[in-house]
């Protein structure tokens, strides 16, 4: 079946999907590759999975499959730069932010909210991209900052607004927010 919209359309109003921004990375030899992935979910707690989804025109994905094991780094409100870099074809990507090895060797970038290393567990064909599924191997700390968001093509910030000021919309939101508590029965 044709569809009634073109790509344009279809970026405009996934685009309001608003997520994070992770750097999924990986090492080959000496060589680290990544890139800037917004099509990342956790998937499974038992076992412990997650997903991601590079395009197949990606050249960190070779590597990554070769390698076999990958890192997600959730980046921070204060990396937009390096979503820049690791957005960028064709850029010196590790020349521009520290990092020091995962227990996998894969590359962890200063600065990221935390981090989830993974083996890559099985490998799905999706239209042009590639869905990667990765077993979770081993967790970062993290860090209290806020998350770097990205919402219709825009990096975007979470409301800096103190509780207090927020009014009853904002007591609302944080019940909403702080649900479901050890206590409820789902
Ligand atoms: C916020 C955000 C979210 C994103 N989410 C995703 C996502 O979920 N999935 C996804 O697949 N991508 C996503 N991208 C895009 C992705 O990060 C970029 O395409 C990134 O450059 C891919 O990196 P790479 O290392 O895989 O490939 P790169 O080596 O960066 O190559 C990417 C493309 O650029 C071309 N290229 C490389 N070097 C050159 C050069 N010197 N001259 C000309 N062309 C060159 C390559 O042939 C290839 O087509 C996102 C980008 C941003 C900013
Ligand atoms: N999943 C992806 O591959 C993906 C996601 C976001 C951005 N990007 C790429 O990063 C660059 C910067 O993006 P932008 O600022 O122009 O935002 P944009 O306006 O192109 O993105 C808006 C939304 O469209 C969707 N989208 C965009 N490109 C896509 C792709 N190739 N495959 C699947 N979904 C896609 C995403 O949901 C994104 O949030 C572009 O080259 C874009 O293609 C790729």
């Amino acid at each position: 079946m044709r569809s009634g919209f073109d790509a344009a359309r279809f970026r405009t109003v996934l685009g309001h999907f608003c997520t994070g921004v992770t750097v999924v990375t990986s090492v080959d030899g000496d060589q680290p590759v990544g890139f800037a992935c917004q099509a990342f979910a956790a998937l499974s707690l038992a076992p412990p999975l997650v997903l991601f989804c590079p395009a197949k025109s990606s050249r960190s994905w070779p590597v990554i499959e070769r390698a076999g094991h990958f890192c997600v780094n959730v980046l921070a409100e204060g990396q937009r730069a390096v979503s820049t870099v690791f957005g960028t074809g064709g850029a010196d990507k590790f020349d521009t932010v520290p990092w020091t090895p995962s227990s996998t060797g894969a590359p962890v970038l200063d600065g990221a909210l935390t981090w989830v290393d993974c083996t890559v567990e099985a490998v799905h064909d999706a239209g042009d991209h590639h869905v990667v599924i990765g077993r979770v191997v081993d967790l970062g700390e993290h860090r209290d900052e806020r998350p770097l968001l990205f919402y219709r093509g825009h990096y975007a910030a979470t409301d800096t607004t103190p509780p207090d000021d927020r009014g009853w919309t904002g007591e609302v939101l944080d019940a909403l927010l702080t649900w479901p508590r050890q206590s409820d029965w789902i």
